[in-house]
């Protein structure tokens, strides 16, 4: 179960609030009672609404003082430039004990401090595999959730999604968003762009978009198992002489896919800084 007597409140259930929840749904991973969660959300759509109709999940558009004082846990998915309208709404109506989890891009600890005064609060970074159950989330804690319970709790619930990290330094979350945040997009443009490149060289479209996907996630998959890392994988595929490193000097050429990945990173990391200021 993912601890927690009280209601669980989703504010924002949109792409990543509704990839939360479908863990915390499933029964062997989260075990959130459908009754016990409530969808905050103007308007239901998307995964969200199925989720909604297919466990029976109250929705409402606004956290109402009722609803609101029966919840121990927030999870907090709205728009980073949103977070401080929806937490000033919030504020006065959660319990002083309540658990507020921000995944909000870039939004500071501070932006929390300064309008919840005294609660328990952890920024986190997930990404939208947790939808099943394969994500990796990475929080940080403010100084009232800096106590081993607090930061079970929300391990708990965030584990439904797949790993959970710690960091200290709340700095780290701007780079973490570049690598596993917004990793999962490099990851699938690479996809398209492979299955597209089998399509240029001739194979149907359909065969080649299933030889992309089952190439990325085969190598995923032995990544995972862990029989070596990614360069020791890539060295068994590569004979020397042979065709994979005719394509690995493509990629390295100019300059070359490690260097795209490195400005791709930066870029995220620099976004994240500029969305926290932004929602200041
Ligand atoms: N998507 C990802 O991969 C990912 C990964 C990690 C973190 N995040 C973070 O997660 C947050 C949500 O991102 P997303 O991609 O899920 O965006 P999204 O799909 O647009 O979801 C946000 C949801 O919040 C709703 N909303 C707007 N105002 C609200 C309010 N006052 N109260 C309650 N709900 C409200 C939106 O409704 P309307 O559409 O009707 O406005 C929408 O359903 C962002 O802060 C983002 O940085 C996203
Ligand atoms: N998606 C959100 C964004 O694009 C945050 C990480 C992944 O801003």
């Amino acid at each position: 179960m993912s601890g927690g007597d009280g209601t669980l409140a989703l504010i924002g259930a949109g792409r990543m609030g509704s990839a939360l929840a479908a863990g915390w749904l499933a029964k062997t991973r989260g075990g959130v009672a459908p009754d016990k969660l409530v969808f905050v959300d103007p308007q239901l759509a998307g995964r969200a609404a199925e989720l909604a109709e297919t466990y029976g999940i109250r929705h409402v558009s606004e956290l109402d003082a009722e609803t609101a004082k029966g919840v121990d846990r927030v999870v907090l998915a709205v728009k980073p430039g949103l977070v401080g309208e929806t937490l000033d709404a919030l504020a006065g109506r959660l319990p002083d004990d309540a658990l507020v989890i921000s995944v909000a891009a870039g939004v500071p600890l501070k932006s929390f401090d300064k309008r919840l005064a005294g609660r328990p609060v952890v920024r986190a970074m997930p990404n939208t595999p947790a939808a099943i159950g394969k994500g990796v989330t990475v929080c940080v804690a403010n100084e009232a959730a800096d106590d081993t319970a607090i930061r079970d709790k929300a391990t708990k619930l965030l584990k439904a999604g797949g790993q959970v990290e710690w960091v200290d330094d709340e700095r780290l979350l701007g780079a973490v968003t570049g690598v596993s945040g917004s990793g999962p997009a490099y990851v699938f443009l690479f996809c398209e762009a492979l299955a597209a490149a089998g399509e240029a060289e001739g194979l149907p479209r359909d065969l080649a978009e299933r030889l992309a996907v089952a190439t990325v996630s085969g190598a995923g998959a032995m990544l995972e198992a862990g029989d070596g890392d990614a360069r020791e994988l890539r060295r068994m595929v590569t004979s020397p002489g042979g065709t994979t490193q005719a394509g690995l000097d493509a990629l390295m050429a100019g300059s070359g896919l490690p260097s795209l990945v490195r400005n791709a990173v930066s870029a995220a990391e620099r976004r994240s800084r500029q969305l926290g200021n932004e929602s200041e």
